[in-house]
């Protein structure tokens, strides 16, 4: 990063500090740790959906070629100057970000990319600004992100028959449609100095706590800790890294597919002293178009109401970026019984 003047940075840090809300309390817990390439893990996916909205994946069959290429390209980019990664912004939604999270006055301690995983992002300006083979960098992305789109349509099929849900495909085929509204995020936390990780004596926030809107998040970072996740009860526990494995969110839209049953985990990022974390995020969304409802199987077997009003992915996501990052984003689709 570019050396900020101190002002600058106090600036950003109070406002960072600001945002701070919940005490941060560390508790030993297990989070589900799932062998993808068991068919028998099933029931032990839906129970993590059930009980965390969160869980491991090992034994997923990502060619460790896509990960350590597509980071040893994300560093590149984030090592470069300042001056030049800003002329890859500004985030018309997609580019670079730094320190400012969506439209409506998030900070954390962090820098960003940010991209579709359809729309034409234009890898050949991001690539000659950064004076790389525009190529690498697109090939690292593409070949990544495909691997991603295959897990997370592997997983969500695991679901649907855990559930007893037929076709299988019911989730799934929203990622592998051609207008799906996926995308893919590259976050690096620089490591935040001690004289500012000790400022009020709290830890900064990398990232605010937040759901994922979407159908299903896939996570991978490098060996540094920071990510934490809300269990029910309102108590965060920290995630240790693990850079051979995938870390699986599922996002408000699998929540209401499922009537509630999936949890939508809340999570944040707190920001480390002394070693940057890099982590790349692909997050499957639905078409525009599609209508977020709970499935019908899953309200007869129960013979349940549906918890929401309708809605498109298209109404969501537009209320989604009216929101703070912190907000009960579903709550404003939940029917008041
Ligand atoms: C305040 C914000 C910032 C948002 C939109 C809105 C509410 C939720 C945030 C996220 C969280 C998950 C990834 C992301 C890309 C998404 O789809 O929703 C984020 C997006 C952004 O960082 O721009
Ligand atoms: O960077 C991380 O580890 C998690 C960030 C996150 O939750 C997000 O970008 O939605
Ligand atoms: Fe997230």
């Amino acid at each position: 990063m570019v050396v900020l003047s101190r002002q600058v940075v106090n600036e950003q840090l109070s406002s960072i500090i600001k945002n701070y809300k919940s005490p941060s309390s560390f508790f030993p817990c297990n989070i589900p740790l799932i062998d993808i390439s068991n068919p028998e893990s099933k029931n032990q996916l839906v129970k993590a959906c059930e009980e965390f909205g969160f869980f491991k994946v090992v034994n997923h069959g990502v060619p460790m070629e896509f990960i350590t290429k597509l980071e040893l390209e994300a560093t590149k980019f984030f090592s470069s100057p300042m001056s030049q990664k800003e002329k890859t912004g500004p985030l018309d939604p997609f580019g670079y970000g730094n320190k400012k999270i969506g439209p409506n006055g998030d900070v954390g301690w962090v820098e960003y990319i940010l991209l579709s995983t359809n729309s034409e992002f234009n890898y050949q300006k991001f690539a000659s600004i950064l004076g790389v083979n525009p190529k690498d960098i697109r090939d690292a992305v593409n070949d990544y992100v495909l691997a991603m789109k295959k897990m997370a349509c592997e997983i969500l099929e695991m679901l649907a028959e855990g559930l007893k849900i037929h076709p299988k495909n019911v989730f799934s085929k929203l990622l592998m449609d051609e207008k799906s509204d996926s995308l893919f995020r590259l976050n690096h936390y620089p490591p935040c100095p001690d004289e500012f990780q000790e400022y009020n004596g709290r830890n900064l926030i990398g990232f605010g706590e937040h759901t994922d809107p979407q159908i299903i998040s896939l996570l991978r970072s490098n060996n540094t800790s920071g990510l934490q996740i809300s269990l029910v009860d309102g108590h965060w526990i920290s995630v240790p890294p693990d850079q051979n494995s995938f870390f699986i969110n599922v996002g408000d839209s699998l929540q209401v597919m499922t009537n509630g049953r999936f949890k939508s985990v809340k999570h944040r990022v707190l920001a480390n002293s002394v070693k940057s974390r890099l982590s790349m995020i692909y997050f499957g969304g639905p078409p525009l178009s599609e209508k977020i409802a709970p499935l019908a199987s899953l309200l007869i077997k129960g013979d349940q109401d549906s918890l929401y009003k309708e809605f498109t992915w298209f109404e969501y996501k537009n209320s989604a970026y009216k929101s703070r990052l912190s907000d009960n984003r579903l709550a404003l689709f939940e029917k008041v019984v």
